[in-house]
């Protein structure tokens, strides 16, 4: 089990296929589990299809958040899906965790699983085996904390190594405002 948020998702310390696309951009479809077809890695599922989240949707992808531990991964996560701010004392993340969050886009309903790593060392092993179907990584640094940022570097050889040569990657520098008012 992940450590901290009692919100919805699912810790996992081995097996990266749970409830993620799988496909290498083969362009083969395959039927993975009723009413959801995947192509090219991408998630379509035979309307009217439902996620975890119990809402409808179109199309999923996968997204990862990595970057150093304490850059604020989880709590741009939970942020971004329930609206709130995990203030307090900064509980690190064991493993992996995801959550799902269903957008309206153009009419679209786009399904994103959203994984949130652990940035420590001791559990890179754990994490590299879920950038391989990754569609998106979020690679965070807290501006801050020089170090995060100087560890960029490493990072982007870690995902060149595991992830998808067309994963979509992008660099955000984190913890840029006050969170009490404006975050
Ligand atoms: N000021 C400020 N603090 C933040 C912000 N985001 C996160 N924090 C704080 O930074 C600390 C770490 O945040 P987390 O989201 O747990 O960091 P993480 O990257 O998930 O860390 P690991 O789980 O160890 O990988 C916590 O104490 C947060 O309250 C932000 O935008 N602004």
């Amino acid at each position: 089990m992940s450590r901290k948020k009692a919100v919805k998702g699912k810790a996992a310390t081995s097996s990266p296929s749970a409830g993620s696309p799988t496909g290498k951009g083969t362009g083969k479809a395959a039927r993975s589990s009723p009413g959801i077809v995947q192509m090219n890695g991408v998630v379509h599922p035979s309307r009217p299809s439902i996620s975890n989240s119990s809402e409808f949707y179109d199309i999923a992808f996968k997204v990862m958040l990595v970057g150093d531990s304490g850059v604020g991964k989880t709590c741009l996560l939970v942020r971004f899906k329930d609206g709130a701010f995990l203030a307090g004392s900064f509980i690190s993340t064991v493993g992996i965790d995801f959550r799902n969050k269903v957008l309206n886009i153009d009419g679209v309903k786009v399904k994103l699983q959203i994984w949130d790593t652990a940035g420590q060392e001791r559990f890179r092993s754990v994490t590299h085996a879920y950038y391989r179907d990754a569609h998106a990584l979020l690679l965070l640094y807290d501006v801050t904390n020089k170090t995060s940022f100087d560890n960029i570097q490493a990072w982007l050889t870690e995902i060149h190594e595991y992830a998808q040569q067309d994963v979509v990657l992008m660099l955000l520098g984190n913890k840029a405002r006050h969170y009490g008012k404006y975050l």
